[in-house]
Formats: structure tokens, sequence, C-alpha cells
């Protein structure tokens, strides 16, 4: 049943027109739909194609966030198409089918993009997104709450020295709630992971100030217990009481409706459906395209904008030729190897096999906000992108050169070379979860989680080590399947697709040994316990050879797609400009992670809320509020 939500009138009281029609009520989409109608002149609907699922306890208990995958209620379940690289493997890719989008199901970690990668978007053809002018945007959508001193003594004396415990980057008044987690949030697993990390950056040398262990707050509310996402953030109950928003759940858009008037295309409006009626409702000012990384591109392509040949092919008139459209997919991918963890280290194995003892947690949970579920502790090192040892360091450069004839995107790979090279830039992000990972047996994430029919992990305990390459060379796309709005877009990321991504993932697969051989680490692993995909066997460090091999068995996605509309030159590859305007439409911006030209460094909601707030003050400015 389609719900209006409890933020407006009913469907049926649906206006003719509105100033602006924000399509997706996600991450980005409540942001702008928040900021744009704190201007009282502004009329604003948001078209959400999921429920307004805010006060699902699945969604607001922290500790149950694994538990959104694979579920139609809150997931769009997408699949990739079959990747070349993982002997066709395909990858899951879960995106937030709720109000509040992929914020309502994501993992709540945060952490912040690098100087260096934001002023590449500005070297790019963008050069008011610098990383000065970002700044402020990051610390506008949150406050953060302060740590205790048992994290500073635990915790932070170990990592690295940067943003969050920059004062700077540090909001006190923004929406969305930071915190890093009362007493008991992290154990001595944690601790030791840190000091190995600590140690380990000083043994390799690396740069004090950004690499090695680095401890992300999360985006739970240390009042409530809950997490806090784009819905309890921006759409609080003052921005509730707005006259001036209108919200729609379960309206699926299925095209922006645009009009040539001689040579100008602009946008006139836009066609949902919902409880199996269709409506057209006028835009009098904008319509703002915020349906995510797969969904923007491909309304974009069902509305008539993108590669004719494409267009065609699926019976769509052509009303904007821009072959750009859906191009550009980046995708922080992650080889995943899980060790086996040494007697009596217990894991969230032990849950996955014991639905019961969950049950008790979440009893807990519901009594008074206490116990496990009422917070996560995440813990992920940086570590430099490639260069372990000088002599592969030179092999990797030789790989760049082979593989840089392509023009057009000579500039991508000089800013990509230009951010390894940089002491902040150049990033793989490890990350380190207690829990074994099947990736090669399962097919869904649940299934990686533990539950398929392989049965891999067994009785066995595992820690899992990702490594995740934050700027990948590889790029991918996501275009139409057909011109159905109700199927979904095809999903090819091309993971590992460029040579140097995969020499770069190999090296982090064989840096693992020496991670979980360093102590105090290395007592919380089995000694030549077993090994999922496989590898290092004989208590060794595999060859590179091997280590690729792992990549291809183990690599799954970090769930971060971004870039299918690329805020860049029309001609080098982009779909808007730098004030987020569609090329060739009047009246259409778009404004969400498909904008982002070259992917962030770590975890990408920051700036995707980072993105959103600067992109509500462009729209304000431009009209002149
Ligand atoms: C499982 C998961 C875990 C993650 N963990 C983290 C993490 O811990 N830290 C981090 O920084 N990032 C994480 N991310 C990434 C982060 O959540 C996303 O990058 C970010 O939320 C994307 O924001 P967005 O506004 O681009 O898209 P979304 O927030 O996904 O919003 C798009 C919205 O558009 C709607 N929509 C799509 N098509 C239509 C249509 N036709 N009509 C109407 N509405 C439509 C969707 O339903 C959705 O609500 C995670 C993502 C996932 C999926």
């Amino acid at each position: 049943m389609a719900s209006s939500s409890n933020l407006a009138a009913p469907l049926s009281d649906l206006s003719k027109e509105y100033d602006f029609i924000i399509i997706g009520g996600g991450t980005a989409g409540l942001t702008i739909a928040s900021r744009l109608s704190e201007i009282p002149d502004f009329n604003v609907l948001v078209l959400e194609a999921g429920a307004d699922r805010s006060s699902d306890p699945k969604i607001l208990t922290p500790g149950l966030a694994g538990s959104l995958y694979d579920d139609p209620t809150y997931d769009w379940e997408f699949m990739t198409v079959p990747q070349k690289e993982l002997r066709g493997r395909c990858v899951p890719q879960p995106r937030g089918k709720v109000l509040g989008g992929s914020s309502a199901i994501y993992q709540m970690k945060i952490t912040y993009n690098s100087q260096k990668a934001w002023d590449a978007w500005a070297v790019m053809g963008n050069p008011s997104w610098t990383a000065k002018s970002m700044r402020p945007y990051e610390r506008k959508f949150h406050t953060y709450h302060p740590h205790t001193a048992a994290t500073e003594e635990g915790i932070l004396q170990y990592t690295a020295e940067f943003s969050h415990l920059d004062e700077y980057m540090s909001g006190d008044d923004g929406p969305i709630q930071i915190q890093f987690g009362g007493e008991g949030s992290f154990k001595q697993i944690d601790t030791d992971f840190y000091k190995t990390m600590k140690s380990l950056k000083e043994e390799m040398g690396w740069n004090e100030k950004t690499m090695g262990g680095t401890a992300s707050p999360n985006s739970i509310d240390p009042k409530t217990k809950a997490r806090s996402f784009a819905v309890t953030g921006y759409l609080g109950p003052e921005v509730q009481k707005r006259g001036n928003l209108h919200v729609v759940t379960e309206a699926l858009v299925e095209r922006i409706l645009l009009e040539k008037t001689g040579v100008e295309t602009s946008v006139k409006g836009v066609k949902f459906t919902s409880d199996g009626q269709t409506f057209e409702v006028n835009a009098g000012k904008e319509v703002i395209l915020c349906a995510g990384a797969f969904h923007s591109p491909a309304i974009l392509e069902l509305s008539g904008i993108g590669d004719p040949k494409l267009l065609k092919t699926h019976g769509i008139e052509v009303l904007i030729d821009n072959p750009n459209v859906g191009e550009n997919l980046q995708d922080h991918a992650m080889p995943s190897v899980s060790f086996e963890a040494a007697e009596g280290v217990p894991t969230a194995d032990v849950l996955m096999r014991n639905p019961s003892i969950m049950d008790s947690l979440v009893a807990m949970y519901e009594k008074d906000q206490s116990g496990p579920l009422s917070d996560i502790f995440r813990i992920c090192a940086w570590a430099p992108s490639t260069l372990f040892d000088p002599s592969s360091e030179e092999e990797l450069k030789a790989i760049l050169k082979e593989t840089s004839d392509d023009t057009k995107n000579k500039e991508f790979e000089d800013a990509l070379v230009d951010l390894f090279k940089s002491e902040d830039g150049t990033t793989t992000q490890y990350m380190f979860g207690k829990i074994g990972f099947d990736v090669k047996g399962g097919k869904t994430i649940t299934e990686i989680f533990g539950r398929n029919s392989t049965g891999a992990i067994g009785d066995s305990n595992f820690i899992t080590i990702m490594a995740s390459q934050n700027h990948p060379f590889s790029k991918g796309n996501v275009h139409i399947a057909s011109s159905s709005p109700r199927e979904k877009p095809l999903v090819d990321p091309k993971y590992m697709s460029h040579p140097l991504d995969m020499e770069i993932s190999a090296r982090h697969v064989q840096f693992m040994h020496k991670i979980i051989s360093t102590p105090p680490l290395s007592h919380y692993f089995k000694p030549n316990g077993r090994r999922l995909p496989g590898g290092f066997a004989d208590g060794k460090a595999p060859s590179l050879d091997e280590a690729k091999e792992i990549v291809r068995d183990s690599l799954m996605t970090h769930l971060h797609p971004v870039g299918t509309c690329a805020m860049l030159p029309r001609n080098k590859g982009g779909v808007v400009d730098e004030r987020l305007r569609a090329y060739g439409v009047k009246g259409l911006r778009v404004c969400d992670a498909s904008i982002f030209p070259v992917a962030v460094r770590g975890n990408p909601i920051t700036a995707v809320y980072a993105v959103a707030e600067k992109g509500a003050d462009i729209i304000k400015e431009d009209w002149k509020m």
C-alpha cells in the first residue's frame, strides 16, 4: 500500500506542480530536500520508491545492520553481471530501498576523504570543488560527540593522527550524530590490532601522520543508541512540520518529462507510479535526480538522455545524446581472506550458528538499548597502495605505462598516480572483521557471511582481513536492460579489469601474512589454521601468482559504487557540470554518489552528505536565495 509518509498530506493531496521535485529520498535526496525546504518560498516534493520504515527496529538497531541485506523489504538486491577477472562470478550489491536510501541500511562507519583526493576533483575540471571548499560541508552534516578517555587510551593513542581527531573536522551542530561508543565498545583484540598496525607502520616506514591504524566513529546517536541516518537527521520533527515539504514513499519514478522548444531541451516534470496509478507532476523550477549510483543513470536513459545506440536498441527516443551516462563506474573492491581464529577467540560466527544467542541480544537491546547490539566498533588501517618495496614500484609503473594509451582516461590515471605519490591520498584500507567470509561459495551477502550450503565455515571461528583499494583504476558501467522502469539496470563494475588493480590487490593479499604474523595480533590466529578461500600454506605468504588467484576467489565489493553521472567537462566523460546541471537540459541536476568523478578515500557517506550540502547551497545561490 503506497503511503504519503507522516511528513505530508495523502497522495490524493498531491499538487500539480512543485518548485523542486527530488527523485529518490535517500542519503543525498533527503539532505537536499531538508535544506531547500528551509526556504519557505520553495515548494519541495520528494518521490521515493521504497517505503517509510524509519521506526523499524531492524533499521534503528545498530547491531542488526547485517540483517537488512537480501531482503526486498529494505534492499534493491542488485547483482553484478558475471565478472571476467573473477572467473565469471557475480557480485551481490545491496542498495537501500526505503526512505533514507542506503543510509538506512549502511554499516554506519564514518571516515573522511583525503585532501588530495578532493583536490583531484578540482584538477579534473571542477575548479570550485577543492578540499578547502569541501571541509565546511564535511563539518556541516554532523555533530561529533567527544570520545571518552578510555577510547583515547585503549585505541586512539595507537592510531594515525588525522580527520576525526582533527578539531577542524568535528561538526558541532549538524543533523547526523557521530560517536565512538561508550564503555565496553571495544575489546582487547581491537587494541591489539592497533598496536600491531602501529608497529608495522614503524617497521615499514609509512607516513606517520596519515598511515597505519585509524579508528572510525559510527553514526549512532549516543542518546538513543539508535542508527543516525538521513531520516532521523534531516527529516526530524521540526522539518516534518514544514508545510512546503511533501514526501511520497512507494512512488517509483519512471522517467523525467522533457520538452523541446526550438534547440533547447528543458525539464517539464516527472512521471511516477504509486499504488498501481500513474501520476505526472510538473516542476516549476527544477528536477533534482538523487536516485544513487545505479538508478540515477538508468532514469536518465529511460528519459532519453544517454548513448543514442543504447537508447535506440531499447526503443527510447533520443532527446540528449550523451554516451557518458552510466559510464565511469568506480567501486572499492576488496580481496577478503578469512583466517581461522585461535582456540577460544569468540567471533560472530558463533552468533551465525546459534540464532538463540542473537534472540537474547535483541531482547537486551529492546529492553533498554543495552548490550552488544547498541554499538559497533569498527577497526581499519590505511596503507600505501602499492609501494612495499622499490622494485615492485618500478614494475607497477611499467604496467601503468603499458595501459595508458587511452587518451580520455589519461587524465584520470594521472590523477590517480598523483594520489599514489602523495602522503595523504594514497591508500588501501585494511579492514578486520571478526567473522568468516565464504566469498567463493556464497552467492548472496547473507550466504557469504556463513549461511550457505557449501558449509565452508563449518564449526570454525574466523577473522577476516579485507584490503579495499580506495582509488581503483578499473572502470565499469551501469545501463538499462530494457525500456521498463521496473527492470533493474545491469551493473558491470569490471572489477580488476585494469591490470594495475590486480597487481596492487595481490600485493595487499601477500601483506596480510605480515599482519597475521605480527604480535600482539598474531596470538589471535590458529597457527597453520584454515584459510578461506585458501592459500597461505605452511605458514607462508602466498607468491604473487598465488595471491592473484586468491584475489579472483575472494574479491567482493566494499559497497561504494560511484561515478556513473560524473561531474566532469562533457568532452572528458561528464554528465553534469560543476554546478551539477545535466549537460543539454535546462532545469535538471544530479546530486548523489553518481556525480563523483573520482572515488573517495575510504567510506563514502560523509562525502555524499557533504556533496548534497554543497549541492543545496549551489541551488539556493542559483535561485538567489
Ligand atoms: C549495505 C551497505 C553498507 C554500507 N556501509 C557504509 C559505511 O559503513 N560507511 C559509508 O560511508 N558508506 C557505506 N555505504 C555506502 C553509502 O551508504 C552510500 O554511498 C550512500 O548512502 C549513497 O547515497 P546516495 O544518495 O547516492 O544513494 P541512496 O542513499 O541509495 O539513495 C537513492 C534513493 O533513490 C531511491 N530510488 C532509486 N530509484 C528510484 C526511482 N525510480 N524512483 C524513486 N526513488 C528511487 C532509492 O530507493 C534510494 O532511497 C554502504 C552502502 C551499503 C548499501
